[in-house]
């Protein structure tokens, strides 16, 4: 008897130190009732042959706990699985999750056009990890202090990834700095204003006057401001064409919008942003352009401006590099959008401007509207609304085109994560490194898949999106915020427990 107690001893004991283990680690056992995770535990490591770190691709695993990167191990299979809570993800690649700085959420005020709920459950399933939600077509419009406390009302309970505010700078609070310096210290991470009408009466246009002053406030935040670059021209060829061409042909609507608005507005912001250069009257303030789709005057402008120091950036969308004027049908009023999608060579040289880092990073511009007012029955480019729909689809569809251009997961990796990150002053976002929110997306570059009416897509309008019944690479498996895993194989975690993010 003795001596089988003596055998069975330390096999107990071995038993008992396991379960002991494992009980010490138990912040991982999550209480009941805790919805935000699909997961059942909280601290675990994410393998893989392909992770993609602050310090390039790695083979290996990394370690989350309570929210946060807690160490990253070189050597794939390293992690013993009966040891530790291990995800393995063989060769799917592991990224830190897409943060897209230009999407119209248009909640409260115009819920039935988009939502927090749809919107975000699209960027959970898209690997989009934070948005910054757009100032405009929510109503009352955010740009006051009691707005933004509207907003995040009503976002509460309702955002499956993290949300960012941008305000908006209007003439009414660029003349009253109380009402701007409200709303920045109620944590907007920037300004938004338009040169050109919005499309929507209470965000009204600034003029370069405006826009000073507002860069006059910013700069005692450095904090940025994002400007809609268009002036309207009033030149005779615009406004004919805008009465007598077919509404009908996409070609009618490019032409209301040529180029020329785009640099116009350009030629202004560059003048300004020279003060903000380093010992500038405006330095600390910056200046960033949305949505560039001009890649030849306005760019130069742009390339001529940061060459002489001014803080300035840009961004460009999907739509701008995928889509050509040649190729719009008749009718298609998915496609419309201001600044307008241009012809096939001014997007060849989008697409070169990114590579080579003069356009600094890409967002989707996501702005839906109802399906009525995007007019598809009537086809009508003149009174359709414009705005795309595409905040699901901006890593596949990026990586899509992309791959064909020479675009690298790096690359896309910088312009999609590290670089809006920057933007929007995201200091623990936008890389996977020690110390930083466990933002991540997995997904398979190589997995194609056709966007068809089976495909599960969240936007509230998918009928809205000129990319449905396309074919696409890059399939997203599973997405992270800050440790949550919040969408899996095609299903999202049961709670909405995104995060409002507000700078201090
Ligand atoms: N009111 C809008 O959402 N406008 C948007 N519309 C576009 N891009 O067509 C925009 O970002 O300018
Ligand atoms: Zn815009
Ligand atoms: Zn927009």
């Amino acid at each position: 008897m003795d001596q089988l107690l003596w055998r069975v001893l330390p096999l107990l004991t071995l038993l008992i130190s396991f379960s002991l283990f494992f009980y010490l680690q138990s912040p991982i056992i999550k209480l009941p009732g805790d919805e935000c995770s699909l997961l059942p535990y909280s601290h675990y490591w994410i393998s893989s042959k392909r992770i993609l770190t602050s310090q390039g691709f790695i083979s290996g695993s990394v370690e989350i706990n309570e929210g946060k990167i807690v160490s990253i191990v070189e050597g794939y299979g390293k992690k013993d699985n009966s040891v530790h809570q291990v995800i393995d993800y063989g060769d799917a690649v592991v990224m830190p999750g897409l943060i897209d700085v230009h999407v119209h959420l248009d909640e409260p005020g115009r819920t039935d056009w988009e939502g927090f709920v749809t919107g975000t459950q699209a960027a959970a399933a898209g690997g989009v990890t934070t948005v910054v939600d757009m100032p405009l077509n929510n109503h009352p419009t955010t740009m006051s202090k009691e707005t933004l406390e509207l907003k995040l009302e009503a976002a509460e309970d309702k955002i499956y990834v993290d949300v960012g505010f941008w305000g908006g700078l209007v003439p009414e609070n660029a003349q009253n700095t109380s009402i701007l310096e409200g709303l920045l210290d109620a944590g907007v991470l920037g300004l938004k204003s338009f040169m050109c009408p919005s499309g929507i009466d209470d965000f009204p246009m600034t003029t370069i006057e405006h826009i000073k002053e507002g860069l006059s406030v910013l700069a005692k935040y450095r904090r940025p401001l994002l400007v809609h670059s268009e002036i309207q021209q009033d030149s005779e060829s615009s406004s004919e064409l805008e009465g007598n061409g077919d509404p009908h042909s996409y070609k009618t609507y490019l032409d209301t919008r040529p180029p020329s608005w785009e640099e116009a507005a350009i030629k202004e912001l560059v003048d300004a942003t020279k003060d903000t250069r380093i010992g500038g009257s405006l330095e600390g303030a910056h200046v960033h352009i949305v949505h560039l789709s001009d890649s030849s005057a306005s760019l130069d402008l742009i390339k001529e401006a940061k060459r002489r120091g001014d803080s300035i950036s840009i961004e460009t969308c999907p739509h701008y590099l995928t889509f050509s004027s040649e190729e719009i049908p008749d009718k298609d009023t998915r496609y419309k959008c201001s600044p307008p999608i241009r012809d096939a060579s001014n997007r060849e040289k989008l697409w070169e401007a990114l590579l080579d880092g003069h356009i600094d990073l890409l967002s989707s511009d996501h702005s839906p509207t109802v399906p009525k007012l995007k007019l598809l029955k009537e086809g009508d480019f003149l009174k359709a609304w414009g705005g795309i729909s595409s905040l699901q689809f901006d890593l596949p569809v990026t990586w899509s085109y992309g791959k064909k251009h020479g675009l690298t997961l790096e690359k896309l990796s910088l312009l999609w994560s590290q670089k809006p990150a920057k933007l929007a002053g995201l200091e623990s976002k936008g890389a996977i490194a020690v110390g930083n929110h466990a933002d991540i997306v997995v997904w398979q570059p190589e997995v194609e898949f056709d966007l068809n009416d089976d495909y599960p897509v969240f936007i509230k309008h998918p009928s809205l999106s000129a990319y449905m019944g396309s074919r696409l690479a890059g399939k997203v498996l599973d997405t992270f915020v800050r440790g949550n895993l919040v969408f899996k194989d095609g299903k999202h975690a049961p709670a909405a427990c995104g995060v409002p993010i507000l700078a201090k």
